[in-house]
């Protein structure tokens, strides 16, 4: 039968499309659950503890502990782009993948951005706010035009770069600051690239901003950057609370320091009542509504629903934010590459010389011409098994392990063909040692073909023994002879050497693993060097 999947639709009051839950829905093999009253952690705890999936848009948390209680997850999905509400450091230590859905709501949310900008240039809430309480003053709303001012946008993404261009539209000058920006995209813009963000700023008329929240971008509009801006300057944040010191944003509002601040996202969300913005003058707010449009939820709510469908169902990976993508067609072409490349890692790591610091990867062939990053993975994921258990490493957090540990891991492709249509070559070396293994597909099925350098043909199979002796008569008498007299029954063997009397690689397959004192037994032989057993 069919594995079936459960999937949560988390959220406190901020619902999913229902679009997007039919589509869930229509599928026979999924459990579909929606709870949108998951304020609390401890709800968000207890909806979330048998399911396989938690689809999310910023309101409901999932959090360290919703991940402690959640053994069964494998996926989470964001119904938006900004993905602050999970924890993304835990997801990948668990191997949980994390999806979102940029640019499904890119055109609501710079809509509303240049909403609030129009809105705070002429006092629309205000003057709103005075009729509907019986009042018709026509005196105290003067409003600005933005035509001919200066806008600096902050973080020329995909919102920020619509905004530009609507405000291009209204004939304002454009100053981009993003220092990921190139200038050939600005060019394509028809944007000013400005590289230092104070000389930037103190230009504006408007400032907007429109990029994540990181430690590199908190309160980057801060007392002092404030205090350098024009007095004129007013300030529009659609993107996240904490890029602007809300307490310095009051008080300049207050001082008078800036003429104004447009604000759909605040560091506290919701504000508490006290909060000292909300008695600020010249304000606009919004309740972080960017993406709260039908058009906006319906893109965003249909596609985070395809995307767990197609990863639940098919393997697929698709915008996800803690690994790399993997379509259906590269899932076909680089899957028996996914099995293959584990393990011979895992083969590598139980013949890698000890405090082995570097691993190295080396394509070539086919499998080298195409995107190796999984298949990278999938080798560093079979290497780390040893060091700190299969449970604890996976595709998701393989490359962080590797980092802990202080273990670098390099990679090289060659898209020629050498002797073999594809090969892939896993090296483990500590500076003064080396160990390697490299492995092929014969006929779909694959082959060990080189060990430490030396040509050798084994199924990778059961028990390895692998022997490296002095290339000399009666060594193959010597080793049998000890495994035959423990009852170690051979199944298999490959023989290699680099020259005649130089040294000898023998892999033997094994019906069973010898013992440690059969191990030590081998190694007294004069003339063997080294023996590993290795389990496949
Ligand atoms: N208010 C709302 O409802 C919504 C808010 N958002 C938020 O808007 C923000 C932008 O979203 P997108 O444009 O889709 O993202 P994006 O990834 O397309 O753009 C972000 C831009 O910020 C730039 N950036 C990164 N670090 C920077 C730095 N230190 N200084 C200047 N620029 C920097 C990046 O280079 C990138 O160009 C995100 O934080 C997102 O969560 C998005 C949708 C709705
Ligand atoms: O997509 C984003 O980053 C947003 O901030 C939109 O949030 P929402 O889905 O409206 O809770």
């Amino acid at each position: 039968m069919a594995q079936k999947f459960k999937i949560l639709i988390a959220g406190n009051n901020d619902p999913i499309s229902s679009k997007g839950i039919e589509l869930l829905q229509a599928e026979s093999s999924f459990d579909v659950v929606v709870n949108m009253n998951l304020k609390e952690e401890a709800a968000m705890i207890e909806a979330s503890r048998d399911v396989h999936a938690i689809i999310v848009r910023s309101g409901a948390k999932v959090t360290a502990k919703v991940f402690d209680a959640a053994t069964n997850l494998k996926v989470i999905g964001r119904a938006g782009v900004g993905v602050d509400n999970i924890d993304v450091p835990v997801a990948s230590k668990r191997g949980v993948v994390v999806m979102n859905t940029p640019g499904g709501n890119t055109i609501s949310t710079a809509e509303q951005a240049f909403t609030l900008m129009m809105a705070l240039s002429r006092k629309t809430p205000q003057a709103h706010a005075t009729i509907v309480s019986g009042k018709w003053d026509r005196k105290s709303f003067q409003g600005t035009e933005v035509y001919g001012k200066t806008l600096v946008v902050l973080g020329m993404g995909r919102i920020g770069a619509e905004f530009a261009k609507r405000a291009k539209a209204f004939g304002m000058s454009v100053v981009a600051y993003d220092p990921y920006l190139s200038k050939n995209r600005a060019d394509s813009l028809g944007v000013t690239l400005c590289e230092d963000l104070d000389a930037a700023i103190v230009q504006a008329d408007y400032i907007t901003m429109h990029m994540p929240l990181t430690p590199e971008t908190k309160h980057m509009i801060n007392a002092k950057r404030l205090a350098s801006l024009k007095k004129s300057c007013r300030i529009i944040n659609c993107a996240r609370g904490g890029l602007i010191d809300d307490a310095a944003l009051a008080q300049a509002l207050t001082d008078g320091t800036i003429s104004g601040a447009a604000l759909d996202v605040f560091e506290t969300e919701p504000p508490p009542a006290d909060y000292p913005l909300l008695k600020a003058p010249n304000t606009v707010f919004t309740p972080h509504l960017g993406a709260s449009t039908e058009e906006a939820q319906e893109n965003v709510g249909i596609e985070i629903a395809e995307v767990i469908k197609a990863h639940l169902l098919l393997g697929t990976v698709v915008n996800a934010v803690n690994m790399p993508n993997v379509d259906p067609k590269v899932l076909n072409e680089i899957g028996p590459f996914l099995k293959f490349g584990e393990l011979l890692g895992r083969l590598v790591s139980q013949i890698a010389p000890a405090r082995s610091n570097v691993v190295s990867i080396n394509y070539s062939g086919k499998v080298g011409s195409g995107d190796t990053t999984l298949i990278s993975r999938a080798v560093l994921k079979g290497f780390l098994e040893r060091a700190v258990g299969a449970e604890q490493v996976n595709y998701i957090n393989a490359n962080g392990v590797a980092e802990n540990l202080g273990l670098r891991f390099t990679e090289s492709r060659l898209p020629e063909a050498n002797l073999f249509t594809d090969l892939i070559e896993v090296q483990a070396s500590n500076g003064s040692e080396t160990a390697s293994i490299a492995g092929t597909f014969f006929a779909g099925e694959p082959r060990i073909v080189k060990v430490n350098e030396r040509h050798i043909e084994t199924r990778p199979e059961g028990t390895l023994l692998l022997i490296e002796n002095q290339d000399r008569p009666g060594m193959i008498a010597a080793y049998s002879s000890i495994l035959g007299k423990n009852q170690v029954n051979i199944a298999d063997m490959s023989l290699s050497r680099n020259k005649e009397g130089g040294t000898a690689l023998t892999l033997l397959t094994l019906d069973s693993c010898p013992s440690p004192e059969v191990l030590a037994e081998l190694e007294k032989v004069p003339g063997i060097v080294r023996v590993h057993c290795v389990t496949v």
